[in-house]
């Protein structure tokens, strides 16, 4: 495993691994766990070389404050990816990413008015400017996205179609601690006790998803975001119902496709994110 930190001393060993044959790319903003490390061995098994980058993109963060305190750990994470067998590590400065402002603008529709998108105003332009630089930077076959951030990989399938690059996006099931709370490198940031009560958030979800032939969408919705705020820990930004396809909030359970309930909340004052699929009528014996 190899860390490199410039762009030049990137292409020239891209060019001995693509030699190999198909390269795997796992963007991250560090701080790993096994989520991470989730994604880079699915792309160990599916490709020739696999390349993370680990880079805290400050386009992407709307509260100043989360980009402050967003946990940095270089050493720690190196030690993390060794045994996984990758094969070049990118972290690089701002500099080198952002040799000037990047001012470009991505418009992703309605996709991007929902959910994190409403409440993170220009967080996923900051995603897309990034992950645009790395994809150019890397140029991988393949790159592999947590579906914890489930509105991220709907954004990046639509910036890899938007910008006509031939590239596969992988996305990864969600990672939990055994208390079923998402991985996430913001849950470093809790103390024990709110890490204890944020696993209420998957609980939470985990028992609406038995509950949708009961309650209506409405209902759901209501019920998940008072049972959650009745912990005084907990606070809920949002939970949304929406079609997996489309990303468009839905108001019944009718139709086709997969509903997914997509929620934010904070503990404290860190903010974490989950989801859950709701329903799968495509693959339900009716
Ligand atoms: N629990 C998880 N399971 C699967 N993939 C994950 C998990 N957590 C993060 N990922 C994925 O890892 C990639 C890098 O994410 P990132 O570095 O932002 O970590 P993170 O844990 O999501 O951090 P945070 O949510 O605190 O920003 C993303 O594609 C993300 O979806
Ligand atoms: C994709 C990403 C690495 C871009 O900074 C980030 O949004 C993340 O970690 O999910
Ligand atoms: N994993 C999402 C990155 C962010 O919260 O900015």
């Amino acid at each position: 495993m190899k860390l490199v930190k410039t762009n030049n001393e990137l292409q020239e060993k891209l060019a001995i691994l693509r030699k190999n044959g198909a390269i795997g790319f796992v963007p991250t903003m560090g701080a790993l766990h096994s989520g991470h490390l989730s994604l880079v061995e699915a792309a160990m098994k599916e490709n020739n070389g696999v390349v993370v980058s680990i880079f805290v993109n400050p386009t992407q963060f709307n509260d100043a404050n989360d980009l402050k305190r967003y946990p940095r750990n270089l050493e720690a994470d190196l030690k993390m990816l060794e045994p996984t067998g990758c094969d070049l590590v990118f972290a690089p400065e701002p500099d080198e990413i952002y040799p000037k402002p990047d001012t470009r603008k991505f418009d992703f529709g309605e996709m991007e008015q929902v959910m994190e998108g409403a409440h993170r105003p220009g967080h996923f332009n900051g995603v897309a400017q990034v992950v645009s630089k790395l994809f150019e930077l890397v140029n991988p076959d393949r790159a592999y996205f947590g579906q914890k951030d489930f509105q991220q990989v709907a954004i990046i399938n639509k910036l890899v179609s938007m910008l006509d690059m031939d590239i596969e996006i992988v996305p990864c099931p969600i990672v939990r601690e055994e208390s079923g709370l998402a991985m996430s490198s913001r849950n470093e940031l809790l103390n024990s006790e709110e890490r204890q009560n944020a696993a209420l958030i998957y609980k939470t979800l985990s028992a609406a998803k038995k509950q949708t032939h009961e309650k209506s969408v409405y209902e759901l919705k209501k019920w998940v975001t008072e049972t959650i705020n009745k912990n005084p820990f907990l606070d809920v930004e949002y939970f949304e119902v929406v079609d997996e396809e489309n990303l468009k909030p839905v108001e019944n359970w009718s139709g086709n496709t997969k509903k997914v309930g997509c929620i934010a909340v904070f503990c404290g004052q860190i903010r974490l994110i989950d989801n859950i699929e709701l329903t799968n009528y495509a693959n339900r014996s009716l």
